[in-house]
């Protein structure tokens, strides 16, 4: 997250840090969403390279245990058909992470809300992006979790020329612009938006510029979470 600041311990309680294996070691290498108590949403670009990965539930400090985090191996990844890691512009981005064992839920675990099917938010509603990804481009991982008022960027104006055009499809949802951002390592986390009195995720992180991750006019570009609930549903069995 570039810009923002950094949260206030759980106060993102569905929020997950994705890890994989290397070694003996485990790496931060993605954000994900917890929807069911045995189930992770997360981005498709994030789990395509056939790792092993666990999630790290009640997270704050990655580098710190403050007894609140629960750790859980993945024991399932399942990555939308029509996903193309050669063309994140395709869209699709988004998996599900079926988890070895249930998570407990908690004041620092809980489920995220999901948006109905089909639902639209108006241009500027008010969300925040949240993880631990780079907070600079080109910079290192926040090793606390962070959250970044991105305000909501309609299609109209998030798919016209002179922002990214085309390469945004109507299965998306853009969030900034301005010197906030989502930014590497951020990925298949989510876009939490304030709606009726609540928070609610309506993205997955998936990519923003290659100039940089706040390259104005390019805002941080999300799978739009509505567009996929009945696969969500079909495939959460
Ligand atoms: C460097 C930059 N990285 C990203 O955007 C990474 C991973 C994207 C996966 C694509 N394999 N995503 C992020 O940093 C995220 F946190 F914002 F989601 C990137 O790849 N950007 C990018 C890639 C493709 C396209 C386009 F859709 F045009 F093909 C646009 C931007």
């Amino acid at each position: 997250v570039v810009g923002g600041n950094v949260a206030k311990p759980n106060s993102w309680p569905w929020q997950i840090s994705l890890q994989y294996r290397s070694g003996s070691n485990y790496y931060h290498t993605c954000g994900g969403t917890l929807i069911e108590k045995g189930w992770v949403m997360t981005a498709a670009h994030c789990v395509d390279s056939g790792r092993t990965y666990r999630v790290v539930l009640g997270e704050h400090d990655l580098y710190s245990n403050s007894g609140t985090e629960q750790i859980i191996d993945v024991k399932q990844v399942i990555i939308h058909a029509g996903w193309n890691r050669y063309n994140v512009a395709d869209g699709y981005d988004i998996a599900l992470l079926r988890l070895a064992n249930d998570a407990t839920l908690n004041s620092h675990v809980e489920l995220g809300s999901l948006p109905h099917s089909g639902q639209i938010l108006p241009h500027n509603n008010l969300c925040y992006i949240t993880g631990w990804g780079l907070t600079s481009t080109g910079g290192s991982l926040s090793s606390q979790l962070k959250e970044a008022y991105l305000p909501l960027v309609g299609h109209e104006v998030c798919s016209s020329s002179s922002w990214w055009g085309s390469t945004v499809k109507d299965t998306m949802v853009c969030g900034g612009g301005g010197a906030e951002s989502g930014c590497n390592g951020d990925s298949g986390g989510p876009l939490n938006c304030f709606v009726d009195g609540r928070y609610y995720v309506h993205g997955i992180a998936s990519f923003v510029s290659g100039y940089g991750c706040n390259y104005p006019q390019k805002p941080t570009v999300f799978t739009r979470v509505s567009a996929y609930i009945d696969w969500i549903n079909s495939n959460m069995m």
